[in-house]
């Protein structure tokens, strides 16, 4: 079972069937009204089946975006829980205008998720129309629709119109052509082996990552710089590093660091422990 924010139609149900494809027995989509339910009910699982049960629970989220950055939600939740990435896969995103209406003109206010309204942010303001956050994306066309007002126009990709039975007034409207956003495969789990535990097919170590979050000991200067150093010295390569808020005091931080496959975690975190009050390991997973 895989629990992804809905309803039909989302960007979040379209990687939710991608990582389907590799994984055993977990067809069954269940879509939630938000990100926060997902973690919500990962949380509440037990977590004492093993990963290739039929019985595993997954979780889609998005986590990044080419065009607006981290999705901010889904990057506290996974400090805030105890769930781990088993996975991870980019999708291209192509946003369309769907409407009752069939004249672009009748439009006055668009409704759609925070991260689809930002990626078409330029667009939205030349055309001087008013804005409405919603859940997702296909939440946002599935109220278009039942509203049945000229006036509203749903951002979500195009496969909408023909789930929600709406008109295209526009196609590709995001700011920047080249758009993609990055989900995550997670699950509650405790064991660092899931890598081990789920066949992706994959047997290229290129294509395995593995994320830590990291709070510094001490606010010196050189702090982050002696992290930075323990990397280097086992040579390992860092592929993304963000400050997110502490949440604790203002102007605190946490780093989420990405790295490439080393075999030795334990010897790296051994090393880091040193310069860290605070160390999160969200796992060791597939990039697909
Ligand atoms: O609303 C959706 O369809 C989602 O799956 C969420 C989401 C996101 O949170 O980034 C996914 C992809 C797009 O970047 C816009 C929205």
């Amino acid at each position: 079972m895989i629990y992804c924010l809905g309803p039909v139609g989302s960007y979040s149900e379209k990687a939710a069937k991608l990582f389907a494809e590799h994984l055993k027995n977990s067809e069954e989509i269940v879509y939630c009204n938000s990100i926060n339910e997902i973690f919500e009910k990962l949380e509440k699982i037990d977590n004492s089946i093993d990963c290739n049960s039929e019985s595993m629970v997954y979780g889609v989220v998005p986590s990044e975006n080419s065009i607006e950055g981290s999705v901010t939600l889904t990057q506290d939740l996974l400090m805030e829980t105890n769930v781990k990435i088993l996975a991870e896969i980019d999708i291209s995103i192509e946003h369309a205008l769907i409407s009752v209406s069939n004249d672009k003109k009748t439009i006055k206010r668009v409704l759609s998720h925070p991260q689809a309204l930002a990626q078409c942010r330029n667009y939205i303001n030349s055309n001087h129309w008013a804005t409405q956050t919603m859940e997702s994306t296909a939440l946002s066309a599935k109220t278009v629709a039942e509203r049945k007002n000229n006036e509203i126009a749903a951002i979500c990709s195009d496969a909408n119109a023909e789930l929600y039975d709406l008109n295209i007034l526009d196609k590709n409207i995001q700011d920047y052509k080249n758009n993609q956003t990055r989900f995550l495969l997670i699950s509650k789990k405790q064991n660092k082996e899931y890598i081990k535990d789920i066949n992706f097919g994959i047997d290229d170590l290129n294509k395995v990552k593995s994320t830590v979050i990291l709070e510094l000991k001490e606010n010196r200067a050189g702090s982050l710089y002696d992290v930075l150093g323990e990397f280097k010295k086992l040579n390992i390569d860092l592929s993304r590093i963000e400050s997110r808020p502490s949440k604790t005091k203002l102007g605190t931080y946490v780093f989420y660091m990405d790295f490439e496959y080393y075999e030795n975690m334990d010897e790296l975190f051994n090393k880091l422990e040193k310069w860290v009050s605070k160390l999160i390991y969200l796992g060791t997973y597939f990039v697909l």
